[in-house]
């Protein structure tokens, strides 16, 4: 029997896709594994048997993947799975940023008693009248998942659009329509377009990226869209350029005590992912990674640990050792399976960083003893038996 402890509520088209054997609790001190949204795991302490986390969702900076790391603790998340959930979000802010749609909405509101509404419309509407995005030129800063999906939409909206991202994946690349202009240097989008939407991890290299530096580099009346997570701007910079109005509009999902006192903010309380579809895609994928993880050892979609995947077992038995990225482990390994006569059927070795991942099937099932010695290893951060 696993036990799963939610941080969060997460969907339960997910939730329910665990084998029958698996059971939720309420201690995450008992869990064999965490499914968390955005909940914060930085103060959390880590429970010894905890194998996996399952973030349901792209961002990671809640949790200590360095830490989990080092306790063999695998930290998946779900690449791509709400993606356009928050497409469609930032498309919004677009739009809400191009006319003052919400000033419109507001008037319409506080006028609703009055009989001439009719007539009075007409003469206030200049005041919340805009421009259109279309010929607009639109930076994109990021083109993941997300990125890609926002500079392909704009694209069909009519605007020029322009991409940048020096660590682009080949597949990242293909996802994105010829349309978009592939810019090698960010200054260009900082210097030349009307609107700039960042979709970057929230990283020691990208915190602050969006700051006094860039924003005077920025054209006058630039709008600047943050779905992304709020430390990524320096907020009094912005609140510098917003008062002084060389920022039009600052549009930005994560309310924080600055921004949601700055003028000229459209806020939005971190709605990205918050659709039924976004839940449901990220559930589901949250919820196969670790059930193919704790059955099978298999990772895929790992923030921390090396991608590996021997299928089902057919063997007698599978045991994973998860150790750090150093030489000679899998000769150690080796030599105590053969210590006690243990035939290897299919192995897998792979690192990432300072991590790896050492996957055996065996002939015959491993003895108690022969797991004890392995985990003596130096190095070696935890020994499963899969099967
Ligand atoms: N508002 C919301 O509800 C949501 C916010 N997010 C945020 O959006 C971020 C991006 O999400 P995805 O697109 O799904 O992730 P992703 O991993 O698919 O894409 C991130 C891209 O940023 C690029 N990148 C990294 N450093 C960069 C830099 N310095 N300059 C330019 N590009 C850089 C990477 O190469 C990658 O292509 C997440 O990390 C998360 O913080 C994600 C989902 C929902
Ligand atoms: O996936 C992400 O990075 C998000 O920011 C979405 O967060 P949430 O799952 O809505 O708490």
């Amino acid at each position: 029997m696993k036990k799963i402890h939610c941080l969060n509520p997460i969907a339960e088209c997910g939730t329910k896709l665990f084998p029958e054997d698996y059971v939720f609790t309420d201690q995450a001190a008992e869990a064999d594994a965490l499914l968390v949204r955005s909940a914060s795991m930085h103060e959390m302490e880590l429970p010894e048997n905890l194998l996996a986390v399952g973030r349901a969702g792209a961002g990671v900076n809640n949790i200590p993947l360095d830490e989990c790391a080092q306790q063999g603790i695998v930290v998946f998340n779900t690449p791509g799975a709400n993606a356009n959930g928050v497409k469609e979000l930032v498309l919004a802010g677009l739009f809400l940023a191009s006319r003052d749609i919400a000033g419109g909405l507001a008037w319409c509101k506080e006028n609703a008693a009055d009989p001439q509404i009719a007539k009075t419309t007409e003469k206030s509407k200049k005041a919340f009248a805009g421009c259109e995005i279309k010929g607009k030129k639109l930076g994109v800063i990021g083109l993941g998942a997300i990125g890609a999906e926002v500079a392909n939409a704009a694209t069909h909206l009519g605007m020029e659009v322009y991409g940048y991202d020096p660590y682009l994946s080949v597949n990242a690349a293909w996802r994105l329509s010829r349309n978009v202009k592939h810019i090698t240097n960010a200054d260009t989008i900082f210097r030349e377009c009307d609107y700039i939407t960042v979709h970057v991890p929230l990283l020691e290299s990208t915190k602050g990226m969006i700051d006094k530096e860039k924003l005077d580099m920025m054209k006058d009346g630039v709008v600047i869209l943050n779905f992304a997570r709020d430390i990524l701007v320096n907020d009094d910079d912005m609140a510098e350029a917003v008062a002084a109005g060389r920022v039009a509009r600052y549009v930005s999902d994560f309310p924080n005590p600055k921004v949601a006192n700055m003028d000229r903010v459209i806020l939005m309380p971190h709605l990205g992912a918050s659709t039924k579809e976004s839940e449901d895609n990220c559930a589901v994928m949250a919820v196969q990674e670790l059930t193919d993880y704790l059955e099978n050892g298999n990772i895929r979609n790992s923030v921390n640990y090396p991608s590996c995947d021997m299928g089902v077992c057919q063997t007698e038995s599978r045991v994973a050792v998860l150790h750090k990225n150093i030489p000679n482990m899998i000769g150690q390994i080796t030599a105590i399976l053969a210590a006690q006569g243990a035939n290897i059927t299919d192995m897998t070795n792979k690192s990432r960083d300072r991590f790896a991942y050492t996957l055996v099937d065996l002939e015959h099932s491993l003895e108690e003893a022969t797991i004890e010695r392995l985990k003596t290893i130096e190095g070696v951060l935890r020994v499963r038996r899969v099967k």
